[in-house]
């Protein structure tokens, strides 16, 4: 595609994008009273207008209803994680019985890891990405610690090839068949958090299973972002936030996704509470644990309808969107950053580099060279929001929902001017 690095452009490609009206539809946080341009809806995306009414509507049910909300409520509380599925699942690429709301990313990744991680003598091994976001090494080193198993010993963390910035499909393929019959599961992030790469989840799927290991994937920067077609990748399960693409909230609820032939399946072992037994049983208050037959089945508590609220309101744009018109725009506005990037670099050289491969979601990382870090205030102080991962590196998403074609033409311009004052060249 052609682009030009000019206002008249960007302006043009934002009058012919057919997302541009739901610019209007976020709140964008000001800074000296400007607008500013939001890079960080791969941390926290803004907030949707119409998730205000459906908090309200919340309150108000509570206020006047009280303990009769459960039922009565006009979307009663009782089953109200329900009615964020259908859209969820299509996000996902999954059927709505495989997909559930629940919990928050990494309490899911745990649970989950009860019935899809049972280590044995001889099957044992977790492989996952080097340097993963923290909470899920975290996560999975404490995981095998339960277990009595030495993290150093039974974590495999592949590498990137010497001196490159991202992996190749086949350095997890090669790690997953050495691994061999010693792996029980595969738990990688579906898009990493630093350099913005999207693995190959279903190729990756396959080699991990047909060496006989279970395959998750942490899709916190994935949903709302790329393709996914859990289902059809025969994924055994995922979990992600809803609060950085999906626009749910800060810290709000995370779904998860377990394929249909773990479900109805009376021998998987599980952490379990009241809101995984069938609708119909769980007021009996029954000793015995009664299923749904559905991914709800790992549902503990009955849902924080507060937190959902904004989820559900978010997910209703997604639901008026879809994925294919997100993603559509997502590749153009990225290439435009991208474009930008690479003029702003021919006229300043040396500074930075873009270290995200061309297998992409909306998220450039670069790395700066040098001292980044005064170039990252001065962009913050010029109302560019972006975040500074350690040691070197700004990650910038425009996420498709919200940002324009002219933020990312105006970002250059400060980008540009940020790097003569700091760089001074
Ligand atoms: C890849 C990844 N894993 C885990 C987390 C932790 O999520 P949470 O704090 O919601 O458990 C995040 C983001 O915070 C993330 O990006
Ligand atoms: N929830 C947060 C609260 C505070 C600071 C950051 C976060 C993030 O979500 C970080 C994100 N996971 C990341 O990829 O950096």
């Amino acid at each position: 595609m052609h682009f030009e690095n000019s206002l008249t452009f960007a302006q043009n490609l934002d009058a012919q994008d057919a997302l541009g009206k739901y610019r209007e539809a976020f709140h964008f946080p000001k800074v000296n009273g400007k607008q500013t341009i939001y890079f960080t809806g791969n941390s926290l995306g803004l907030q949707p207008k119409n998730s205000q009414g459906f908090v309200d509507a919340i309150m108000e049910d509570w206020r006047n209803l009280a303990v009769e909300g459960h039922f009565y409520a006009e979307k009663p509380w009782w089953d109200y994680h329900e009615r964020l599925i259908p859209s969820l699942a299509k996000v996902v690429g999954g059927k709505p019985e495989e997909v559930s709301v629940m919990n928050t990313l990494t309490v899911n990744l745990h649970m989950l890891m009860v019935s899809f991680y049972r280590p044995t003598k001889q099957r044992y091994k977790i492989l996952c990405e080097e340097k993963a976001f923290p909470s899920d090494q975290y996560m999975l080193k404490s995981q095998l610690k339960v277990h009595g198993l030495d993290p150093d010993e039974a974590l495999i963390e592949v590498k990137k090839p010497e001196g490159k910035h991202h992996w190749e499909t086949s350095d997890f393929i090669n790690a997953i068949e050495q691994a061999g019959d010693e792996l029980a599961l595969v738990l990688i992030g579906g898009v990493n958090y630093y350099n913005g790469q999207v693995l190959d989840m279903q190729r990756i799927t396959e080699a991990g299973q047909r060496v006989g290991a279970k395959v998750g994937w942490d899709l916190a920067h994935a949903a709302g972002n790329v393709v996914l077609n859990l289902h059809d990748w025969n994924v055994d399960f995922a979990a992600w936030c809803s609060y950085k693409y999906m626009n749910s909230g800060p810290g709000n609820a995370s779904g998860i996704f377990v394929h249909e032939r773990h479900l109805n399946q009376p021998d998987i072992p599980r952490f379990e509470g009241w809101w995984g037994t069938k609708k119909e049983t769980r007021f009996l208050m029954a000793p015995e644990f009664d299923p749904t037959p559905t991914a709800d089945a790992w549902q503990l508590s009955n849902p924080p309808v507060l937190a959902l609220a904004p989820y559900l309101a978010a997910l209703e744009l997604f639901e008026e969107v879809g994925m294919e018109a997100l993603i559509q725009k997502r590749d153009v506005i990225t290439a435009y950053l991208e474009f930008i990037l690479t003029e702003i670099d021919a006229q300043t050289p040396g500074n930075f580099e873009i270290i995200t491969p061309k297998d992409r979601g909306c998220q450039l990382s670069v790395l700066l060279h040098g001292q980044g870090r005064p170039l990252f205030d001065y962009l913050m102080k010029a109302g560019v929001i972006v975040d500074w991962r350690e040691p070197n590196v700004i990650r910038l998403a425009p996420a498709p929902f919200y940002c324009s074609y002219e933020d990312m033409f105006r970002f250059g311009q400060i980008l540009k001017a940020g790097i003569l004052e700091t760089y001074g060249k």
